[in-house]
């Protein structure tokens, strides 16, 4: 690396030499910048102790991405905007106080990846064993956070998120779109040195198509975990493991190539799980969860209030109870916060129609893409 002040090196044409000259110089402003937000950020910090506030502020956080990609005029892609600006807010709440992240592990799954691309690299993440078990480590206070896969998960295991919050009191603080789509990683660029390549089986059936194309000679090797098999890249030269998408950086490997899979799927939902209700953004989701009584028109009856107050009906789908006397519950999502009076005024209506309901919590509310 260059020394402070060591100008580039200048044996290349002159056109190249000075344009680095003036990346140099930029690359200074923006180190210089970053820090001045983050000495803002840290009295920022000293203010929220004083007041007792929470450090993160997801509200705050979703106005400045949305802010910035509407006035991003290119040619800076989005999702990289996106990427570069939660690292430089993750630096900014973890110099205001240490937070810690429990996530449906082990390292690598598609929750690891929407976790970092939530909080960014400046958190302690806390790998879990099962959905329950985030749950319980935020209820405890052992993690601020929790993030847990809600549709469509690759993972598994989604259908008993929604069953938790019925006996947890954690609310929805934030949501996550995470693209499924898998990229191969390796300590080179180049395909032509892969000679092994690791993979959980799900990995590996989703990508045979192009391995057959691509790595014909290469030996495949089912691996337990992605985790395993990145950890066998990170050992082995000649070797390269199918993770999911922009999982290199977390590893330090390379992405080979990317999106390997032979077809595409639609992004899983991903929720992130906290004690604090968030405040509104002025674009937010509120999803509720209730049960109803076993009379005809129950549900219609529910749902009129939503229609009545005009407000957007995002979701709405049913999962049995385990609970004797209940048939189903269902959780909706509406367009809207609860502080909003539209919102209030429609559960109110909808409360008499229900023989429970629980408010999950508002939360900004967030494109699929980014
Ligand atoms: C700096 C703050 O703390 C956190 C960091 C933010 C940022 O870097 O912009 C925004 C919101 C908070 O999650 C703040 O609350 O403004």
């Amino acid at each position: 690396m260059d020394e402070p002040g060591t100008p580039p090196d200048c044996s290349m044409a002159t056109d190249i030499c000075d344009i680095r000259q003036q990346i140099d110089d930029i690359d200074n402003t923006i180190l210089e910048l970053i820090n001045r937000r983050l000495n803002l950020a840290k009295r920022i910090g000293e203010l929220k102790k004083d007041s007792g506030n929470q450090v993160v502020d997801s509200t705050r956080e979703s106005e400045i991405l949305r802010r910035l990609t509407a006035l991003n005029k290119g040619p800076l892609n989005p999702n990289v905007l996106h990427h570069i600006f939660i690292d430089i807010i993750a630096a900014a709440r973890a110099i205001q106080a240490s937070q810690r992240v429990a996530y449906l592990g082990p390292e690598a799954t598609f929750t690891h990846l929407a976790a970092t691309s939530h909080f960014g690299y400046s958190v302690t993440y806390v790998p879990q064993p099962s959905i329950r078990e985030i749950f319980s480590e935020v209820e405890k206070g052992a993690c601020d956070y929790g993030v847990v896969p809600v549709e469509n998960s690759v993972e598994g295991s989604v259908r008993h998120t929604l069953d938790l919050f019925f006996e947890s009191e954690l609310c929805i603080c934030a949501e996550r779109y995470q693209p499924v789509s898998y990229d191969l990683l390796a300590q080179q660029v180049g395909l032509s040195a892969i000679g092994t390549v690791y993979a959980h089986s799900q990995a590996l059936n989703q990508c045979r198509a192009w391995l057959n194309q691509y790595l014909p000679a290469a030996s495949l090797k089912e691996c337990s975990s992605s985790a395993f098999a990145v950890q066998q890249a990170m050992q082995e030269k000649a070797a390269a493991a199918i993770a999911g998408g922009g999982a290199a950086a977390l590893f330090g490997l390379e992405a080979a190539a990317s999106k390997i899979e032979d077809f595409s799927r639609p992004p899983t939902r991903f929720l992130v799980i906290g004690k604090e209700r968030v405040r509104p953004s002025g674009k937010d989701k509120t999803s509720l969860m209730f049960a109803l009584a076993h009379v005809p028109g129950a549900l219609a009856g529910a749902l009129t209030p939503i229609t009545d107050e005009a407000i957007n009906l995002l979701k709405i789908e049913s999962r049995p109870t385990r609970h004797e006397s209940w048939s189903h519950f269902f959780f909706i999502d509406l367009e809207g916060h609860l502080e909003e009076e539209s919102i209030q005024r429609a559960i109110g209506r909808i409360r008499p129609h229900t023989l429970y309901l629980k408010n999950l919590g508002s939360y900004p509310m967030i494109g699929q893409g980014v």
